[in-house]
């Protein structure tokens, strides 16, 4: 059981409220409940889990349990198979959980996703439903309206939240800003990876890319862009959700011999309002698709909601 002392002087355990007005028995009680509680939860560190312990959740992972500790408790790691998360669970001591039901039996404050669009799809609604709120990097699932909207629904009936991080990029603010004056206006994004981050990608369809010319390799919507290359444009999902949606948003995805950053440059123009967002970064040396921003992004996120002050 938690306990914590609210700004009106009034302890809350479970759902209980105790004035703090109370004296002799009821106050013996409190004090009992107090000193049972672990050291953990005297410090009220709210819990997480991760689910995928690949490039990005590995780095999640560590943060928790390093520069994030005083805020949150890593309670365990969830990987494709049991297995795999057995040794990054092993070395920063939590859980290696072998289901999501070992997951939710833990009753995270959050769940981070670094696992890809289909582990969104199979475990978001039962993970929301289970009470805890979820940090999505597959932020590419969401395109789907029917799956978008069935999430949505899903933590509004639980009364949890589901959290966007800005990913690779930035200025997800200033977009939904703009959409807000202006429901026309116009979003453009522009990808740009070596061919070896793009390879495997459905939409190539097995093609192999040059090694000498950069070439445009997809130009369509959001919704389209992340259909062809789901481990590629989360960005443009993501920066097409803050403004005019997935099927309106524009997408063009080139391959760049040689370059070593994966480039996103996102075009936003209103009626009163034109920005150029423009983000490279270094890409994850175990998997060349994604930047390590972006796991510094959920990071942050996690930081952010540890804060008196609110970006
Ligand atoms: N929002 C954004 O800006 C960005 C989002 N992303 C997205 O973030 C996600 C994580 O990226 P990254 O860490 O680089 O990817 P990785 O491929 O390096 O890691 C993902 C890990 O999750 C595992 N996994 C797959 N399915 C499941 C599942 N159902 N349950 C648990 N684990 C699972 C994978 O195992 P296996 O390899 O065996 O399948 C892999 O080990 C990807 O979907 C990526 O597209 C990436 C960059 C930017
Ligand atoms: O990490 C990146 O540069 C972008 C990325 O893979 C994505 O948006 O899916």
């Amino acid at each position: 059981m938690k306990a914590r002392l609210l700004s009106g002087g009034t302890w809350i355990c479970g759902k209980t409220n105790i004035s703090k007005r109370l004296t002799g028995p009821q106050f013996s009680f409190i004090f009992t409940i107090q000193n049972n509680l672990s050291k953990e939860d005297k410090e009220m560190k709210k819990r997480v889990s991760v689910i995928g312990c690949g490039a990005l959740g590995s780095i999640i992972a560590q943060s928790l349990t390093g520069m994030l500790r005083e805020q949150y408790i890593l309670l365990g790691i969830l990987g494709a198979t049991p297995q795999e998360p057995i040794k990054p669970a092993e070395e920063l001591g939590c859980k290696a959980y072998g289901s999501l039901e070992a997951l939710l039996a833990d009753t995270p404050d959050y769940v981070v996703e670094a696992a890809g669009s289909d582990a969104v799809r199979q475990y978001g609604a039962r993970i929301l439903a289970a009470g805890s709120n979820l940090i999505l990097l597959s932020v590419g699932a969401l395109a789907d309206e029917t799956f978008r909207h069935s999430l949505g629904q899903a933590a509004e009936k639980c009364d949890c939240k589901i959290y966007l991080p800005s990913g690779a990029i930035g200025g997800l603010d200033v977009l939904r800003a703009m959409r807000l004056m202006d429901k026309d206006m116009k979003i453009r994004v522009e990808n740009r990876k070596a061919p070896h981050s793009l390879e495997g990608a459905p939409g190539l369809a097995g093609k192999q890319l040059s090694i000498e010319r950069e070439e445009l390799v997809f130009s369509g919507s959001a919704l389209e862009a992340i259909r062809s290359f789901p481990k590629n444009v989360n960005v443009a999902v993501a920066a097409a959700l803050s403004g005019v949606g997935p099927e309106n948003t524009t997408v063009e995805i080139v391959s760049v011999p040689g370059l070593e950053e994966n480039s996103h440059c996102i075009y936003g123009q209103n009626k009163s309002v034109r920005v150029t967002l423009e983000t490279s970064s270094l890409p994850d040396p175990s998997n060349p698709r994604s930047s390590t921003l972006a796991a510094w992004s959920v990071v942050s996120l996690l930081q952010n909601l540890a804060s008196p002050f609110q970006f």
